[in-house]
């Protein structure tokens, strides 16, 4: 039985539908980062346990928000006695634009993951760019270094792409058959 926890940050509820669609597909378990940029109690614990951290942000100015961005600093206890060392990593971020940087916070997840001696798992979903592509359909957004989500900045959570959400759960599926083979 492999330990996957799902560590997050959400301002207003989307990245924290699609860390849902994450957890869904990962068997993962939840764990939220607050508005102040805190664990809540035992979070620091259940990363320490786990075979694989998947990390998500909303994308905020073109980087991670600063809640998710204290979180990593707050790592550096756990950097120093490479806690996390050989346990698989992923990430996903939301954005509003169809862009907007968000490969941006995907890289400063990949290097949070690297400067603990994590092994990264990357999207792993061919995009749908053909002619015939949907918004709906799955990897719409064509991302490859982890999970991308988009909701337009008048939308609530409620409205998100189907697709965006199908994605990250796949997603969560593929981190989870790795954290599986690795355990045998
Ligand atoms: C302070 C702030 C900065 C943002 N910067 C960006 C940005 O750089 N690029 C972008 O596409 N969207 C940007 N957005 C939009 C958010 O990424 C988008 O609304 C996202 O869905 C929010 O996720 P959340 O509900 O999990 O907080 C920004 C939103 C806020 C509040």
């Amino acid at each position: 039985m492999t330990d996957i926890v799902v560590v997050f940050h959400s301002g207003y509820g989307h990245t924290q539908r699609m860390a849902q669609a994450v957890a869904a597909g990962a068997g993962a378990r939840l764990l939220a980062i607050d508005a102040d940029g805190n664990l809540p109690p035992g979070g620091w614990e259940h990363l320490k346990a786990a075979d694989a951290i998947i990390f998500g942000a909303p994308t905020y100015m073109g980087s991670p928000s600063w809640q998710f961005k204290k979180f990593a600093d707050a790592s550096s206890k756990q950097w120093y006695v490479q806690d996390w060392k050989d346990k698989l990593a992923a990430g996903f971020t939301c954005s509003s634009g169809m862009d907007g940087d968000k490969f941006n916070s995907i890289t400063a997840m990949f290097s949070l993951a690297m400067q603990h001696g994590m092994v990264w798992v990357s999207q792993g979903l061919m995009p749908s760019q053909m002619r015939a592509s949907r918004r709906d359909d799955v990897n719409y957004l064509a991302s490859y270094a982890g999970a991308y989500a988009q909701a337009p900045s008048d939308a609530g959570a409620d409205a998100m792409s189907p697709g965006d959400l199908e994605t990250a759960r796949l997603f969560g599926e593929r981190v989870a058959a790795f954290a599986a083979k690795l355990k045998t």
